[in-house]
């Protein structure tokens, strides 16, 4: 049977990768073969992307195009072959991400990126799509707590998060069979006992 294909999306600091493991270690309770990954990266190639997209300026719809090469690669070398073969796919960001960070934090146009869509995974959406919902003050508070040197992304102003994070709102409401909001405002351990709740309701039951 093939895989199922869960995502985790919000801005940066809102939470995602905190979670992302205690996902993978329910199923794998549950004997379900997982396959951990995050976009833009998840191979060698998609990586090397990933570090360009971070670190290196560039024209905006460069960006977006890298976004969506990183992307075909990844479901060529690792997403696609893992759902084949019945293992479930747990990804930290998506084309959701494109959609809010792209159209909605920078301005771009949303029918470029169906346009988009449709060559790269035409007929491929996650199975679930769990957005972690923050309030883009808190977020930068928790970035800068952790201490990292800020990306091109991280280094955004609070009106870009603000903007991703409305974008991201709209796409959960327009599509609540695959989308649901999670509230990012509480503790690890609330938000993992509630999208553990989440899948088990969606996807396992
Ligand atoms: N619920 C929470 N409450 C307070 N701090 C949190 C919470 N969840 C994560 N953090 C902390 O906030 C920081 C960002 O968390 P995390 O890396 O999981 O976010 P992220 O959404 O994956 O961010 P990015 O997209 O930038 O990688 C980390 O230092 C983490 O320990
Ligand atoms: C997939 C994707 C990602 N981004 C941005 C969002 C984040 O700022 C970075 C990835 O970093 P993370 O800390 O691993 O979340 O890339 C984007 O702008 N568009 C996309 O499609």
């Amino acid at each position: 049977m093939r895989g199922r294909f869960i995502t985790f999306e919000g801005i940066d600091g809102a939470g995602k990768s905190t979670q992302i493991e205690a996902v993978a270690e329910l199923l794998r309770a549950r004997a379900i073969d997982v396959e951990r990954t995050r976009e833009p990266g998840g191979t060698p190639l998609a990586e090397r992307l990933r570090e360009l997209l971070l670190h290196q300026a560039m024209h905006l719809e460069t960006e977006a195009l890298l976004m969506f090469a990183a992307r075909r690669e990844h479901l060529a070398a690792r997403i696609e072959p893992a759902l084949a073969a019945g293992r479930w796919v747990v990804c930290d960001r998506f084309s959701d991400a494109t959609y809010a960070y792209q159209v909605g934090g920078r301005g771009l146009i949303a029918a470029k990126f169906a346009a988009l869509e449709q060559w790269v995974h035409p007929g491929l959406q996650p199975d679930l799509t769990l957005v972690f919902d923050l309030d883009p003050a808190i977020a930068a508070t928790r970035v800068a707590a952790a201490g990292d040197a800020p990306d091109r992304f991280e280094r955004e102003q609070r009106d870009f998060f603000a903007r991703v994070r409305s974008a991201y709102l709209q796409r959960a409401k327009a599509a609540p069979q695959r989308i649901v909001v999670v509230d990012a405002d509480r503790t690890p351990e609330v938000i993992r006992a509630e999208i553990e709740a989440i899948v088990v309701e969606r996807l396992l039951r």
